[in-house]
């Protein structure tokens, strides 16, 4: 994703993300169609590796699947301990955009530049109990943040309003940096995250949990425009 697409998708408005976390990888096909048809504009990946997480995933395979059967931008979180070693596969297989963790890195801008140069968005993400101090200097070459409001590792976790503060400070002092949310968006915390000023806001099991993906999305979409829930 270059920078015009990325300006796109911020100019384009608030946008839902779903999370293939939690859907049917039996019927993967069918469930990126579903999500289509429900209105969907960027697919969420969550690589995880049993070491940075103790959850293991999938990797660049079911990346490339995805790749063969949607147009829709892959934005690929990884929750891998060395993003690096990953990450050209990633692109290869068709990743739109990566994410990778700030207390994965040593050095956070080098990661930055070495994956804007395989030609994607780059995203940095933070966990809900890592200092928001990590993120200084760290942020030259990173076109998005993901602030964590679980921790990183599982889908169906209850959601950490620290994440709400962290979007509004950032929001204050980067107005024009994309702002990404992700774990624990249900009806009651996507208001409360939109109005902090988040852009993207990642849903897995708010989804999944629906029979008819269209209408949960619908229901995040009214409650994230009527700001309903808990400041
Ligand atoms: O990165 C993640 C977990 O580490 C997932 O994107 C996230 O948890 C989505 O699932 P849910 O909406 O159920 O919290
Ligand atoms: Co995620």
């Amino acid at each position: 994703m270059n920078r015009a697409e990325l300006d796109s998708i911020r100019q384009a408005g608030p946008a839902i993300l779903p999370s293939l976390l939690q859907c049917d990888f039996g019927n993967l096909q069918s469930e990126v169609e579903r999500l289509s048809q429900a209105g969907t504009s960027v697919l969420h990946l969550d690589v995880m590796d049993g070491h940075f997480v103790p959850n293991l995933t999938y990797g660049m395979p079911i990346v490339a699947g995805l790749r063969r059967h949607t147009s829709l931008p892959l934005d690929v979180h990884l929750m891998i301990s060395d993003p690096l070693a990953y990450a050209k596969a990633m692109v290869d297989a068709g990743a739109d955009m990566l994410t990778f963790h700030v207390e994965a890195v040593d050095d956070a801008v080098d990661v930055a530049g070495q994956i804007r140069d395989l030609g994607v968005g780059v995203g940095l993400a933070i966990n809900p109990d890592t200092p928001m101090s990590q993120l200084d200097g760290a942020l030259d070459g990173v076109d998005m943040v993901l602030v964590m409001s679980v921790q990183a590792g599982f889908g169906g976790q209850s959601f950490n309003p620290v994440a709400l503060d962290r979007i509004r400070d950032l929001r204050a002092r980067f107005p024009d940096l994309l702002l990404e949310i992700d774990g624990g968006i249900n009806a009651s915390t996507i208001g409360p995250a939109r109005q902090a000023g988040c852009d993207l806001f990642v849903v897995g099991s708010a989804i999944f949990s629906s029979d008819d993906y269209g209408v949960a999305i619908a229901g995040l979409n009214d409650a994230m425009a009527s700001n309903q829930g808990a400041k």
